[in-house]
């Protein structure tokens, strides 16, 4: 696709609305303003106009136009919105008569964001940010991806990048005055110092780097134990809502349901899973392999056995978290925390329970690394890093600035800028090599 197309989309998503948003980006929006809005109103002003079907002149609606003058627009390309009414009649008209304009089209998804990352505007990180914020359903998603959107990862990988310029500069020049004594190793020692701090801020960064993940994801909470536990009429507790069948017949649910809470502002998933038992029937054997699957991914499991058919979990796993359900069948006894679905006793307490697990696990929005793909840049990163640093004890310079180089190269796959132009004018700049 051309970025010298023009693009427009709604904004504002699909439903009933009383306001609908389009948004226009490209260096066509201009024309596109004088055809429909009979003009280009002050830049960032919103302005109310009639807006006209180009080819009949009739009127397409009563709008709120908004003009962005480039670079500085969120794409950095010229800009407008128009404030429409949100019905379906008056969308389909304005967003028709704009796609029969000359280099109009619309928009593919994610295309303005795309722009105003090939613009410049933003970085990747920024960019992912967005796209978290978009998806936030908890308030600490949404606190962790602002951060992101406004720069925080950004900055920091751009300020360890600088750092590694600075010492691949040392270890080139090292290379170039090779013949001239003290210099060179006092400018390998220097680079060799700065690529040992890195990789220790960056390895301190990376050992809680997981948080960020599981912010994004959700902490994983699976519900396991015998068949006829109660743990589906326990989801259905926890999810206010009929979400799963229950039944006294044992070997009921057969599929992992899952249910998206928000548990004091964190993101928490609750899956309910087959109940584990031998059996011959293949599809309840099947549920179950189901459930082993689910147990792997959990980052805590709720164990369920009835108060009055013990059936106690596996020894040895922190993420178990032991409850004896049906508590109104039996007098309370024993040390084990006690549930009833049926009359709700014992559920707050556990929700007090998950939201610490959740709340350590998670923390509250101020990890740095928040996806896979910066996790494994940055282990990429320190790697290399350690190893430049053990060719510098071995007076292997060549094999080091190798390194840093693939260490800077990781730092830029974060951000999305990879280049050596940097490099050499570091090194230009730093030395005033008159030779
Ligand atoms: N109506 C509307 N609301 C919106 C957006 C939008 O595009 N339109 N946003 C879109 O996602 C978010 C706001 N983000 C934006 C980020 C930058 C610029 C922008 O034009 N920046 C210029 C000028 C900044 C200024 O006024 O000082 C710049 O950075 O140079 C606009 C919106 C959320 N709300
Ligand atoms: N008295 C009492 N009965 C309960 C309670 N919770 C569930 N039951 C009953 O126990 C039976 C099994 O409940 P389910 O929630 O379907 O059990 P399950 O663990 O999901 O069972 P499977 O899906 O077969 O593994 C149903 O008849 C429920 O009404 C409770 O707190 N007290
Ligand atoms: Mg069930």
């Amino acid at each position: 696709m051309l970025s010298t197309d023009t693009i427009f989309a709604p904004a504002s998503g699909f439903g009933r609305a009383a306001v609908a948003v389009i948004r226009i980006s490209g260096g066509g929006t201009r024309f596109a303003l004088e055809t429909i809005a009979g003009g280009v109103p002050e830049p960032r002003r919103m302005s109310l106009r009639r807006l006209r079907d180009p080819e009949t002149g009739s009127v397409l609606d009563e709008a709120l136009v908004v003009f962005f003058p480039g670079p500085g627009s969120f794409t950095g390309e010229d800009g407008a919105e128009l404030h429409i009414h949100g019905g379906a009649a008056v969308r389909a008209g304005v967003l028709r008569s704009l796609g029969r304009m000359p280099g109009c089209r619309a928009a593919e998804a994610g295309e303005f964001t795309r722009r105003a990352f090939l613009n410049g505007r933003m970085d990747l990180p920024a960019v992912e940010g967005l796209a978290d914020l978009i998806d936030a359903q908890t308030e600490a998603q949404a606190r962790q991806a602002l951060r992101q959107l406004g720069g925080e990862l950004g900055r920091q990988v751009e300020s360890w990048r600088e750092d590694l310029i600075g010492a691949l500069a040392d270890l080139e020049a090292a290379l170039d005055f090779a013949d001239e004594g003290d210099v060179p190793a006092s400018l390998e020692a220097r680079a060799g110092g700065a690529a040992r701090r890195l990789a220790g801020e960056i390895e301190a960064v990376l050992r809680d780097s997981r948080r960020g993940e599981r912010l994004r994801e959700g902490f994983v909470v699976v519900l396991a134990g015998p068949p006829n536990a109660g743990k589906s009429s326990l989801l259905n507790a926890l999810a206010r809502r009929d979400a799963a069948i229950v039944s006294p017949v044992p070997g009921t649910t057969r599929d992992a349901i899952e249910v998206a809470c928000d548990l004091g502002g964190l993101p928490v998933t609750f899956i309910d899973t087959a109940g584990l038992r031998e059996t011959e029937d293949v599809v309840e054997r099947e549920g179950i392999v189901r459930t082993r699957a689910r147990l792997d991914q959990a980052d805590a499991v709720l164990w369920l056995d009835p108060v009055d058919d013990p059936c106690p979990p596996p020894a040895g796993d922190p993420r178990y978290i032991h409850l004896r359900t049906k508590s109104d069948l039996s007098p309370a006894a024993g040390q084990d925390l006690r549930l009833s679905a049926r009359t709700g006793d014992g559920i707050p307490e556990l929700l007090d329970l998950l939201s610490r697990r959740a709340g350590d696990a998670l923390g509250t929005g101020d990890a740095l690394v928040t996806r896979e793909r910066h996790r494994r840049a940055l282990e990429r990163c320190a790697e290399a890093l350690r190893r430049a640093v053990d060719a510098l004890a071995v007076d292997q310079g060549e094999l080091a600035a190798e390194d840093v180089r693939l260490a800077l190269r990781a730092l830029g796959e974060i951000t999305g800028r990879v280049d050596v132009e940097a490099v050499l004018d570091r090194l230009f700049a730093a030395f005033c090599i008159g030779k």
